[in-house]
């Protein structure tokens, strides 16, 4: 069975077809890339997962529950982060991360958090109010909240945001480490190519709206041509698609 599985998902914003008729699935311990150039709808499909925003027409389904329904139980297996969410600036890092092991029912909250802020390296701020912390800690405890319930389903939107390159490695080898020992499945929106390239077993291509192309990794980059995931971006969000380079 799928873990995630979306069908026919539209939104509309006034005039605006955010997001237009996208159907997929991730499976258990499956990785899935949402790729496209800025307003191509990942943020708008991130969110309808999360049942923050409400869907104008199709259908969710995620660890087997109908998401329009039946969300509740299926968000407590979830969890997710994104670089648009502030976390309350006054609490320190510790205190926010406590309210959400709180939210999400976790046994032993004081050793879930130590365990994180050891893993994600927070340490040296982890007693400093969230709104002082650098661009890069506060996406680093905005991965620690992600994973505070050992989530069974991850939606990581630009998880590595703001990151050094070696923080950036630290983080993904992690998230690497955290799939292998948990089977969690992941969607993950990222304008990294090189991230996607490594941690996405199936990437979906999204351009206004709909999902233009897909498939693993190396199926595309053998299907463009190309020798990276950025040149395959490039050909996509250029409309330079596979019937252009057809007809070329
Ligand atoms: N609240 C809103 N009201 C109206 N239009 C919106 C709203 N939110 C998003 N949109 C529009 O929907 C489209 C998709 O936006 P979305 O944020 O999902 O894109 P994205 O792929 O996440 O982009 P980015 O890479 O820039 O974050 C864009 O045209 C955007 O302007």
């Amino acid at each position: 069975m799928n873990t995630v599985s979306v069908q026919a998902l539209c939104k509309r914003y006034g005039t605006t077809l955010a997001v237009d008729n996208i159907s997929f699935a991730i499976k258990p311990g499956q990785t899935v890339g949402l790729l496209g150039g800025n307003g191509a709808g990942k943020t708008t499909t991130i969110s309808m997962l999360l049942g923050i925003l409400a869907p104008s027409a199709g259908s969710i389904e995620i660890l087997g529950h109908d998401m329009a329904r039946d969300r509740f139980a299926a968000l407590a297996r979830m969890n997710f982060s994104s670089p648009y969410i502030a976390l309350p600036g006054r609490l320190s890092v510790r205190e926010n991360l406590t309210v959400y092991a709180h939210l999400y029912n976790v046994r032993d909250s004081r050793g879930r958090i130590a365990e994180l802020a050891t893993e994600l390296d927070l340490h040296d701020f982890i007693d400093r109010p969230a709104a002082n912390l650098s661009a890069g800690q506060k996406t680093r405890v905005a991965l620690a909240k992600s994973l505070i319930n050992r989530p069974e389903v991850l939606l990581l939107d630009e998880p590595t945001a703001s990151l050094d390159p070696d923080t950036g490695d630290l983080v993904r080898s992690w998230l690497e480490r955290y799939r292998a020992t948990s089977g969690c499945s992941m969607l993950i929106a990222s304008h990294n190519m090189a991230e996607v390239e490594r941690l996405c077993d199936h990437v979906l291509m999204m351009r206004q709206g709909r999902i233009v192309d897909e498939g693993s990794p190396d199926a595309l980059l053998s299907r463009y041509g190309r020798e990276s995931m950025e040149d395959v971006f490039l050909d996509i969000a250029r409309g330079r698609g596979l019937a252009a380079r057809e007809d070329a």
